[in-house]
């Protein structure tokens, strides 16, 4: 994703500076160089370049090292330092009543980011509705009305109105009983003065807590001056970068941030309405930098596990290696997982599978695992508590029914159950060893087939 590319030139110059503990001015320049190649070509602005990479070389040369530290970690710190700087922090987004808009060009993203938004809010406890504005695309109320469907929130339009401020006022009024409401409205192709004026009056209608520019990530220099334009007119409080998961370079929407003097509220990554993350500066630059970072990962499956512990307080992660494993032990290991973000980031995180590793991969594979993931939740979702203690028992009449009941097929309630046979198995083998041979295979996984890898976390890899 990404400015991806930065990880790894940035880490193979690095790497010609392992053993040094100072820096002369030519390493200097030989990494702000790459840094500069590398975020150029991620359609950063040439100003945005510059600053950073004069801040960079200034630092780098005047600052001296901490005692022990090597000149490489040096570097890496002060740049991950002036990184962190140009993201910013995180849009602040208090759990709690608000009203957010959303705006942005045609096709950016709009619609199915206000229902990502909704889906966001209503796992953190809140009752989300979407208001679908948009009198000009035809087909956007019947989209939006779908996309809040599946997210599973309130939803007010209306496909004969031909007023948006109305639209907006009406919906407001409708959905009184939610307490986060998100407003859609429509884009145009470029900024015409039409979509400014409508936009300034649905803004001074609703009155939103927060304005969400929505910027699709492939959206380059031009993002500047739309930036300014949507911040001139109604004021931008947080920029969401969608389409993340493509190839898309998204160095335009870092200028569009630095433009508004905004920051970053989420990433898209996906068409459905999960495919959301909150914006985390600390581990978005970490894994631009390729820095796999295992206390990150430690923490974030820490904090998984706690949330899915909190639901049943009598479970414990050891279980799984003493007792049986059954699908209840897998629902849970794929809850704590997409608690975690999506998995190609966590892979990412993990030491060994990281940057390089991950570029070895067919592009749709992690779709393929996260898609087959949700399919199995569902599945799950559809068995009865006795299913999913004793799998095993599941004959083919279950099979069929599930499937029924799941919306899915057979074919696919049966891979579910291969896949937890396997873990099972594997499960298994891990009993009954002691630590030094555990240690002993989890470092062959992690350096080893790369199919493997992901096996001390669950074989979803
Ligand atoms: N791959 C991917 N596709 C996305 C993402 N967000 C949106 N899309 C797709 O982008 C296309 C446009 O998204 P919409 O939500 O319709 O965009 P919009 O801004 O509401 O469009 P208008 O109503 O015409 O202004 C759709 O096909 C979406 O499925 C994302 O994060 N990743």
């Amino acid at each position: 994703m990404v400015l991806d590319n930065l990880g790894s030139s940035l880490r193979s110059t690095m790497d010609t500076l392992r053993g040094k503990s100072r820096l002369d001015e030519e390493d200097v320049q030989e990494i702000v160089k790459e840094i500069q190649r590398s975020l150029l070509q991620a359609d950063v602005e040439v100003g945005l370049v510059m600053d950073l990479s004069s801040n960079i070389e200034e630092r780098a040369l005047n600052e001296e090292p901490p005692g022990g530290t090597s000149a490489r970690d040096h570097i890496l710190k002060i740049v991950y330092e002036e990184m962190i700087e140009v993201v910013g922090e995180s849009t602040e987004l208090p759990l709690e009543s608000q009203t957010i808009m959303l705006s942005g060009l045609q096709g950016s993203g709009k619609t199915t980011t206000a229902a990502k938004i909704a889906w966001w809010f209503s796992k953190k406890g809140l009752r989300p509705a979407v208001i679908q504005t948009d009198t000009f695309r035809p087909g956007s109320y019947q989209q939006a009305k779908q996309m809040a469907e599946n997210a599973e929130v309130q939803f007010y339009g209306d496909p004969d109105a031909e007023d948006p401020v109305k639209i907006a006022r009406d919906g407001l009024e409708a959905t009184e009983d939610a307490d986060v409401h998100i407003v859609d409205t429509a884009g145009r192709h470029a900024l015409e003065t039409e979509l400014i004026d409508e936009i300034e009056e649905i803004e001074e209608t609703v009155d939103p807590d927060r304005n969400l520019l929505v910027l699709d990530a492939a959206i380059g220099q031009g993002a500047k001056e739309q930036a300014r334009e949507f911040d001139d007119a109604i004021g931008v409080d947080g920029v969401t970068i969608t389409k993340l998961d493509g190839t898309a370079k998204g160095g335009g929407a870092l200028t569009a941030v630095n433009e508004t003097d905004s920051s970053i509220a989420f990433l898209g990554t996906g068409e459905t309405v999960q495919d959301i993350e909150r914006f985390e500066p600390d581990g978005f630059i970490s894994r631009l930098l390729g820095m796999g970072d295992l206390k990150q990962l430690s923490e974030r499956v820490e904090r998984a596990m706690q949330e899915t512990g909190e639901e049943e307080e009598d479970w414990e992660p050891e279980d799984m290696l003493q007792g049986s494993f059954t699908l209840k032990d897998m629902q849970r290991q794929m809850d704590a997982m997409s608690k975690m973000g999506p998995l190609d980031q966590v892979m990412d995180m993990i030491p060994g599978m990281g940057g390089g590793m991950m570029d070895q991969l067919p592009d749709d594979a992690m779709d393929v695992t996260q898609d087959r993931m949700r399919n199995f939740e569902v599945i799950m979702d559809s068995m009865t508590d006795e299913e999913l203690e004793e799998p095993r028992s599941i004959g083919a009449q279950q099979v069929q029914r599930i499937a029924r009941g799941s919306g899915t097929d057979e074919e696919t309630v049966q891979e579910l159950l291969q896949q937890h046979k396997m873990m099972d198995q594997t499960l298994n083998q891990f009993q009954g060893m002691g630590d030094g041979d555990m240690q002993r295979m989890m470092k062959k996984m992690q350096g080893g087939d790369g199919g493997g890898g992901m096996g001390g976390m669950g074989p979803f890899g």
